[in-house]
């Protein structure tokens, strides 16, 4: 039941709890217990109350309370709680429950703009991407890129970039952005963009919540498409795996290729124990899929996944453009699994894979995961020394990503890392692993560092998606040439280091206030 006047909280200031704003906090068990740990369960750290704000202006109040206060205390936004190693939490601090600003007027923070030859929408950062979807829709339109998983905040994806299978065309979501409204560490309430205060814009476009708490958002739309043909195509051998996909991503395979494209590596091990069916396929087809590993004596099943959008008015063109893509292709012959479904069922796929894991217990488990941004080429050395090195025999329960992105669809202003080699091409690899015991989280997590370590070993010169470093040194190394822009960033927006503290990039002055009083 909601409080009317919390109890103050130990370690927040007293005087917090006498503003307009203290009824909207929470500092009882519950509350701070759901703050606590995130979608990784990776970490737990209790905030010391749970705050939720009726409008952007209510997050702007409690920021300039903390960043006026002799003790400044961590502030963290937390939408869906989708960080995987504690990014969303504030450790002794208030985490901001997003969620609270759109509810009661359902679609209030949505407005679509349809008109003009640039649609768009303004969507609240505490908006899930399916919400936008569905608001989109109803005029047509779609944004251009979209994350695996649609239940995600908008905020939340733009701080970190927002990856995906159209990213090789569009660039990641952070790409596809006119205008932000932004509520900085000093509580001030800011519309940016490319030409408004555009130190702003660029810094908080993925990133990590260090300068600001993102409360709108102006994304582009496109015609949408009613239907999408789905296809796996299977491959045994990882060259011939690559060369396809980065036909796929290139300009050669604009007008004949795919709207989308990723790819998963299936690990020989996950065959013989993993699920016998999956959402997309079969048991029959898995098992014609294990007969071909065995009779290849491969390590390791490579599929592209690629989707094909149209609309049902031409239905044999699709047909006859899929016919020809494939013409150019050389997956293993016969191993070509096709679904013909709706734009909406083909964005919102993930939401089957969360239910069968959800029915069978495996949802809300320990998530170690390790996302790797590759060069293109040292990609093969990758395969090599990890799916067919490392993991060979390993068969831990989750899903590996693999698949190709245009780095200039990337906009290197922006705090969103990718390889800093000259290549054009990367590839995104995710070891998306769920931890099925305690000793899994341990033994998951050390395999994820002997990864890595593999890497730089081979000097594979890797940057992490979701990034997460034990060290500042580790984020000096992270961020590279832009370290000092984001410290002269961090110092202007975030100058008492508030904000999203959970990501371990600054020591908070909140921290050091403590550490200097304890
Ligand atoms: C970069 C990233 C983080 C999670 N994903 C996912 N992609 C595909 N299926 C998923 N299921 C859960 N997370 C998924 C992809």
């Amino acid at each position: 039941a909601g409080q009317l006047r919390p109890l103050p909280a130990a370690g927040l200031p007293g005087d917090l709890f006498n503003l307009g704003i203290a009824s909207r906090l929470r500092t009882d068990g519950n509350a701070t217990a759901r703050a606590s740990t995130d979608f990784g369960q990776m970490v737990t750290a209790a905030p010391e109350a749970v705050f939720h704000p009726r409008t952007p202006a209510d997050i702007a109040a409690l920021i300039r309370f903390s960043a006026s206060s002799p003790a400044p205390f961590p502030v963290a936004p937390r939408g869906q709680g989708h960080s995987w190693r504690g990014q969303s939490l504030a450790p002794g601090g208030v985490v901001v429950d997003m969620r609270s600003m759109g509810r009661g007027r359902r679609g209030a923070r949505i407005n679509v703009s349809a008109a003009g030859a640039e649609p768009y929408v303004d969507a609240g950062g505490e908006q899930l991407w399916i919400d936008v979807l569905r608001a989109t829709l109803r005029h047509g339109l779609a944004p251009r890129v979209w994350t695996d998983y649609l239940r995600l905040t908008v905020g939340g994806t733009l701080s970190n970039a927002g990856i995906g299978g159209q990213a090789f065309r569009h660039g990641p979501q952070i790409a596809n952005v006119h205008e932000l409204d932004v509520v900085t560490g000093t509580g001030e309430m800011v519309t940016c963009s490319r030409d408004k205060n555009s130190d702003l814009f660029f810094a908080a476009l993925g990133g990590l919540g260090q300068f600001g708490v993102i409360t709108r958002a102006r994304i582009m739309l496109e015609t949408a498409p009613k239907r999408v043909r789905w296809v796996r195509l299977a491959y045994t051998d990882v060259v011939t795996f690559t060369k396809d996909q980065e036909f796929l991503i290139s300009d050669r395979a604009r007008e004949v290729g795919f709207n989308y494209v990723e790819g998963q590596v299936q690990l020989n091990r996950s065959f013989a124990e993993g699920p016998k069916s999956t959402p997309f396929f079969s048991a029959t087809d898995l098992n014609r899929l294990a007969k071909l590993a065995l009779r290849k004596g491969s390590a390791a099943i490579y599929y592209i996944e690629g989707a094909m959008y149209y609309n049902e008015d031409n239905p044999e063109s699709v047909d006859q453009k899929m016919e020809a893509l494939m013409d150019n292709l050389s997956f293993e012959p016969g191993f070509v699994f096709t679904k013909d479904v709706t734009f909406v069922q083909f964005l919102d796929r993930v939401l089957e894979e969360e239910r069968v894991l959800r029915s069978a217990g495996v949802w809300e488990v320990p998530h170690p995961w390790l996302n790797l941004f590759v060069p293109r080429s040292r990609i093969l050395d990758f395969d090599n020394g990890v799916f067919k090195g490392l993991l060979r025999d390993a068969n831990p329960a989750g899903i590996i990503l693999m698949y190709p992105m245009n780095k200039d669809k990337w906009d290197d202003r922006m705090t969103a890392m990718t390889p800093t080699d000259d290549e054009d091409v990367f590839y995104a690899v995710s070891l998306l692993w769920s931890a099925l015991s305690v000793d899994e989280v341990v033994k998951l997590e050390r395999e994820n560092e002997s990864v890595m370590n593999l890497c730089d070993k081979a000097g594979i010169k890797w940057k992490q998606y979701l990034p997460h470093h034990t060290s500042q040194d580790g984020w000096q190394q992270h961020f590279g040439a832009k370290w000092g822009k984001i410290t002269e960033l961090k110092a202007k927006y975030d100058p008492q280091a508030i904000l999203s503290p959970g990501q371990k990039i600054f020591p908070s002055r909140a921290e050091a206030v403590g550490i200097a009083t304890a």
